[in-house]
């Protein structure tokens, strides 16, 4: 992954130093050349900026495009028209300070649980310095596997590899972490769970995240905002603040002011007609 290019940082008229925006998208096309030669839109003129620490979800129908601007975001994948900005860099590959957590945990099923998490150092440096195993120790204590450090993929419950792909994601303590319907594989139960789960690790180490969800009360329990999409070609249809306190709990999901938003924004995504 290439190093980060430091750009000036811009002045405001007062003075003061105006960030550019963690994640940038500015007017962003896709379009994708199917194998059969036939062409797919899947995002067309989006915009949305994201700021230092924010917890923003992407919501919207299948197949609107909430992946492909992960990927886009990730360096993955080059927009077909539009610019993606990391820092105010124009992103041209995958960067260093990105951590990706998809749907299914991709766990390597020979390696144990420590040798998974710490496997993009071994990866990209060919050797995982004591220092990454001390992380990697830190973050199984913080996602309750501390006992399972030395356990193979198949000896752990889904929700637990799950927790195992998402603790590698962390593993550099990423400044954006991006999240793929991470939980989307799990019971009810285990998907509450990791999310207060997430919740406390965004909150002990801030990080700018994008999480895809189609779970509408998934997205209010941990966003600042929750971007809505239009039917493809995705377009950005409506941006919606979350106005819940935090730290949010258990108690945030029997909040009047939650049950609200979740029939509003319920409303929002099953009216909203294909544009
Ligand atoms: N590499 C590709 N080649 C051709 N078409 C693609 C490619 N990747 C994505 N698409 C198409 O682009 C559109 C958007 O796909 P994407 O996976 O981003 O949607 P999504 O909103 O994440 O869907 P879902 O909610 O079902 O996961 C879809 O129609 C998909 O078929």
């Amino acid at each position: 992954m290439s190093a980060v290019t430091a750009l000036p940082t811009p002045v405001a008229a007062s003075g003061t130093a105006i960030s550019p925006p963690v994640i940038d998208f500015q007017s962003v096309g896709q379009t994708f050349v199917s194998s059969d030669g036939s062409r797919v839109e899947a995002l067309q003129g989006v915009n949305l900026s994201l700021r230092r620490h924010e917890f923003v979800s992407v919501i919207g129908p299948s197949g609107c495009g909430k992946s492909t601007l992960l990927r886009l975001a990730a360096g993955l994948l080059m927009p077909s028209s539009g610019t993606v900005s990391i820092f105010g860099v124009p992103v041209t590959a995958p960067r260093d300070e990105i951590g990706f957590a998809f749907q299914r945990p991709t766990l390597l099923p020979w390696l144990d649980v420590i040798d998974n998490i710490t496997f993009p150092m071994r990866h990209k440096y060919g050797r995982v310095e004591q220092r990454d195993v001390k992380r990697a120790n830190e973050l199984l204590e913080t996602i309750g596997l501390r006992d399972f450090a030395r356990k193979r993929p198949n000896e752990l419950s889904g929700g637990m590899q799950q927790r195992v792909a998402i603790a590698r994601a962390l593993l550099h303590d990423p400044d954006i972490l991006l999240m793929d319907e991470p939980f989307s594989a799990l019971d009810a139960l285990t998907r509450d769970e990791m999310s207060f789960e997430l919740l406390r690790i965004w909150a002990e180490r801030p990080k700018t995240v994008v999480f895809v969800t189609h779970s509408i009360q998934e997205a209010l329990l941990l966003s600042d905002r929750i971007v809505v999409m239009s039917a493809r070609p995705g377009r950005v249809s409506e941006i919606i603040d979350v106005p819940l306190a935090r730290p949010r709990n258990l108690a945030t999901l029997s909040d009047p002011v939650f049950t609200q938003l979740a029939n509003e924004i319920r409303v929002k995504v099953f009216t909203r007609k294909p544009e």
